[in-house]
């Protein structure tokens, strides 16, 4: 028997579940009701069957008013008939539904006890009144008027509502619309001169929303020894914007102005990247603003031998360890290496963690990569001291005392970013973040009080410039559509992105034996020295297509994409929205397609549409526009075979 239950929110689906479940229950109850119909039937019938002698007996003790009492001849005859907890609450209810005395019946059996204290009490006042009987119900008619211990009950199952804590509920609000919310670069405080001179260089003059909420969020509380404002510690930052909107820059920009001020060479930020390609990508960014300042940055992503980044990070004077830069940019297989091999990788003096693509770093979470990196940034007192001369002390994180704040700290600071962060509080509070504060630009809480249940499923923002279309199709006509997306409909470049790395090699294949079209593939069957050639060639406009895997589906920057092709329906909602973000980026505008098999139609549009998507619309491509590319594409598939054929044998 459960002494509590708790009802925990399981997402949608457990709604559905719920549902389903409520519909069975109600299907058990009919049934049992229909069987307990039939049974008081079969009961009245045996009733009618008692021995007349058995009848004598109990209209003589109501005429001589004997308290009610079961003779145990009384008992023995009655289960012989039906069991015994059968037979004493159905037959006293029976009686009472007649309205005739049933104190001779119930009283000394337990069961009817209880009836007694609610219904049967009831039921005689109602009989004093000379009011007509009640009819019995649900609770009196329930499992025989027995409490069943430890039997299941038919309870509705009561549907739990997901409520947000309130910083996941009120989030500080991010514009949509780039354009139009453009902000100027020496509007923004805190900025040095040499910073916003690099950003003109770079051909930024404006901040991007995102970038204009956010800078000003990480460097408000830093000065001097990067200890937070009146010594207290910072609150984590979580950003949750569109793809494409410049979250790059909202972290790599106030990371450089903070650090640019620092004395000692130490490693102060950590960004941890889901991908090489990635890792790359933001190294990059990191390194085009450190240019011309005394900032060192290092990848650890594997792209070097172990040796060689170990290299990069320190080197040894006498017997003290020497950091030889101040930003890393690294995967989180690569860093726990570093830091379980002792490479040289010294957290102590860390300031900033910065998770990108932090929804796809949770769910790598398993690889435990962030308790390590929590183990090396708050390693033993003792155990740094030896290690370095600190005037710092770092301490487990824990409640914030005057106490705990008297010695001066380096607090960490973790800053997450991406385009489909969860609200799931119980992912999130995986990361351990202290007093979280939220940039985003939806607010899934359709109520806005603190608090309040939310009943939408996570919801994302679409890049304003995005345009999205589906297209009905069948499997055997899929090749033909991109063609004639590439050669009549005139979409090129196009990113087109398939479900796995065979689909995408053979579609290559295809579009190459078609001939007339600038195809390329772009997957882990290249190493990545070839994906950045191919990406390369891409930007330049020498490919008109791209096949991809989803390995380009997250993060990846490429100019001037104008349309992605789901060339595969993808199967979750966040694969969808960072493939279709490849395009439509800073405040562009784009195009996305998704080819759908008619089975998949349905499920597909709901999916896209209870995540927040303005509207995907319907493009029909009619038949005989197919038609006069289909007698080579027959062809063609004999070809195809045969080049499988002899890519197998060799
Ligand atoms: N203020 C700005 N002015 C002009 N261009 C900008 C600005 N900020 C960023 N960009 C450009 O916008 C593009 C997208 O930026 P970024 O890659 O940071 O987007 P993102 O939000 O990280 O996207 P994703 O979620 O897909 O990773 C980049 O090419 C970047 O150079």
């Amino acid at each position: 028997m459960s002494l509590f239950s708790v009802n925990r929110y399981l997402g949608e689906d457990a709604d559905r579940s719920i549902l389903k479940t409520s519909q069975s229950q109600a299907l058990l109850a009919k049934l049992q009701q229909k069987a307990k119909k039939k049974q008081r039937q079969t009961l009245i019938e045996q009733k009618r069957e008692l021995p007349e002698e058995q009848h004598n007996v109990q209209n003589k003790r109501k005429a001589d008013k004997i308290p009610s009492q079961w003779t145990s001849q009384h008992k023995k005859r009655r289960s012989e008939v039906l069991p015994l907890d059968v037979v004493d609450s159905e037959y006293c209810e029976e009686k009472r539904n007649k309205g005739s005395s049933v104190e001779s019946l119930t009283a000394p059996v337990t069961g009817c006890d209880e009836l007694e204290d609610t219904e049967g009490k009831e039921s005689r006042e109602g009989r004093v009144k000379n009011e007509p009987p009640k009819q019995p119900t649900e609770k009196t008619s329930a499992p025989m008027g027995f409490t069943v211990m430890g039997g299941s009950e038919n309870k509705p199952v009561q549907k739990v509502h997901r409520v947000l804590p309130q910083w996941l509920a009120q989030p500080d609000m991010i514009q949509r619309d780039i354009k139009s919310n453009l902000v100027p670069v020496p509007d923004i405080s805190g900025l040095c001169a040499a910073l916003v001179k690099k950003l003109e260089n770079n051909g930024i003059r404006h901040f991007f929303p995102v970038q204009a909420e956010v800078i000003p969020a990480i460097l408000e509380n830093t000065q001097g020894l990067l200890i937070g404002r009146g010594g207290y510690k910072p609150r984590d930052i979580c950003v949750s914007a569109p793809t494409g909107s410049g979250k790059t820059l909202a972290f790599v920009i106030p990371i450089t102005q903070v650090l640019m001020e620092r004395v000692v060479c130490e490693v102060r930020a950590l960004a941890v990247l889901p991908t090489k390609d990635l890792a790359e990508q933001v190294y990059k960014v990191f390194m085009s603003y450190a240019e011309g300042t005394t900032l060192r940055v290092a990848m650890l992503a594997g792209q070097r031998s172990f040796a060689a980044e170990q290299a990069l990070l320190s080197e040894q004077r006498g017997n003290r360890r020497r950091s030889l830069v101040d930003i890393v940019v690294a995967t989180p297989g690569r860093l726990v290496d570093h830091i379980n091999k002792n490479s040289g990788l010294c957290l102590d003096h860390l300031r900033f963690l910065i998770i990108d693509e932090a929804d796809r770093m949770i769910d790598s979470m398993h690889q435990f990569w962030l308790s390590q990196v929590a183990k090396a940034v708050y390693r033993s007192e003792r155990e740094s001291q030896t290690r370095t001369m600190s005037i710092f002390t770092r301490t487990d994180p824990a409640h914030v005392t005057a106490a705990s704040l008297s010695p001066p700290q380096i607090p960490l600071q973790k800053l997450l970013f991406s385009a489909t962060l969860t609200q799931n509080p119980e992912k999130l509070q995986q990361l351990g973040l202290y007093r979280p504060r939220l940039f985003s630009s939806t607010n899934s809480n359709s109520d806005n009080t603190p608090g309040a249940p939310a009943h939408k499923q996570d919801c994302f923002d679409f890049p304003k410039g995005l345009t999205e279309y589906y297209i009905p199709c069948t499997l055997s006509k899929k090749p033909l559509l991109i063609l004639h997306c590439i050669q009549h409909m005139k979409l090129s470049p196009i990113l087109c992105f398939t479900n796995s790395r065979k689909t995408a090699h053979r579609l290559f294949q295809l579009v190459q034996l078609f001939g007339g079209v600038h195809t390329a593939e772009f997957s882990s069957r290249l190493s990545p020295g070839e994906r950045k050639k191919t990406l390369k060639k891409f930007e330049q406009g020498k490919i008109q297509l791209l096949v991809s895997t989803d390995a380009a589906a997250r993060g990846i920057d490429i100019n001037g994409v104008k349309c992605v092709v789901n060339y595969d329906a993808p199967q979750y909602i966040r694969t969808y929205i960072h493939r279709v973000g490849r395009t439509a980026r800073a405040g562009k505008t784009g195009l996305a397609f998704t080819f759908l098999l008619a089975v998949q139609e349905k499920n597909f549009l709901q999916m896209v549409e209870k995540a927040g998507s303005p509207g995907i619309n319907k493009q029909i491509v009619k038949p005989e526009n197919l038609r006069s590319m289909e007698a080579q594409y027959q062809q063609i598939l004999q070809e195809l075979a045969n080049v499988i054929k002899d890519e197998k044998t060799k």
